[in-house]
């Protein structure tokens, strides 16, 4: 039998949720799609709800009936001020709202690197370390895992928020050699979060099991999450084409990479 009766699953049409459309069938009677267009290939274990995170109403009426939650929409970069404000802060909201008010039990929510992006590499941190975001996207983050914090203590709405390195098909830079998280372990990692049998408030660390470690993970062992994957097979190519890079420079020295080196989005001319 299915773990839960409905997983509303936001951001159903992005790079991620449309990995986790397929890795989180098994996990549920019905998962319904959250995205702010329709979708024209539901399949029999789908459902969709077509709503703008900023649009609280519809976002709360969209977590009825869903007994968890694998929040994945809103801006994936960093973005001016309005939009992080309407899709990832009172987005967020919404969606706890309306888990609140609907009783769903668990949230997944994807946090980000960018969260903790300039911690220097060589802290090696856990997942306990104070916040330390590069940018307004960062601070988004923060919040999220601020209110999911409160929505625990206060209202025992577990939630699990999951610092995503880099998950693309492949290793793109040097960067991603140690920050990639493979769609196959990002799967996996969704799925450990939502069967552990005890979340309470967990963060984790969302990485493949890459040669170079940057991080520790520790505190988020009892999700039982076993990653499968490495970079190291895209490693040759990934260094035969791209020069290697000043090792005094923001972006390889903190977690963060490229976004410690960009300007601010509301300004005119944010990255020249
Ligand atoms: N892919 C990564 O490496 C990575 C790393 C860290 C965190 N994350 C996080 O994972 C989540 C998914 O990332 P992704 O790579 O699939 O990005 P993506 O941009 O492909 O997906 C985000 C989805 O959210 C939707 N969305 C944006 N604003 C919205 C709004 N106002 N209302 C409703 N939907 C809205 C977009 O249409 C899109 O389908 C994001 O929260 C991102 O911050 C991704
Ligand atoms: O730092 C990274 O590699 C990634 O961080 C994530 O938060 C972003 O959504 C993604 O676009 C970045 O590429």
């Amino acid at each position: 039998m299915a773990r839960y009766e409905r997983i509303l699953l936001t951001g159903a049409a992005g790079r991620l949720g449309t990995e986790l459309r397929k890795g989180l069938a098994p996990l549920a009677g019905k998962i319904r799609l959250g995205a702010r267009n329709a979708f024209d290939d539901l399949a029999s274990n789908e459902e969709q709800a077509v709503f703008d995170l900023a649009d609280m109403e519809a976002t709360i009426e969209a977590t009825r009936d869903c007994d968890a939650i694998v929040h994945f929409g809103g801006a994936s970069l960093e973005s001016p001020w309005q939009t992080i404000l309407d899709a990832n802060i009172r987005g967020s909201y919404h969606v706890y709202e309306g888990a609140r008010k609907h009783g769903a039990r668990r949230v997944v929510y994807a946090s980000s690197v960018h969260a903790i992006g300039y911690h220097e590499i060589e802290a090696h941190i856990g997942v306990d370390a104070p916040v330390r975001p590069d940018s307004l996207y960062g601070v988004s983050k923060n919040f999220v895992e601020s209110l999911s914090r409160l929505y625990w203590d206060k209202f025992g709405i577990e939630s699990v928020c999951l610092r995503i390195f880099s998950s693309f098909p492949e290793p793109a830079d040097r960067r991603m050699l140690w920050s990639y998280l493979s769609f196959a372990d990002c799967i996996r990692l969704v799925e450990a979060s939502l069967t552990a049998p005890r979340v309470g408030h967990t963060i984790s660390f969302g990485l493949s099991d890459n040669k170079v470690k940057t991080v520790d993970n520790g505190g988020a062992s009892h999700l039982g999450y076993i990653p499968r994957d490495s970079s190291e097979p895209f490693r040759a190519a990934v260094e035969a084409r791209t020069p290697l890079p000043d090792p005094k420079a923001a972006a390889v020295k903190y977690l963060g990479g490229w976004f410690c080196e960009l300007g601010h989005p509301d300004d005119e001319k944010p990255n020249p």
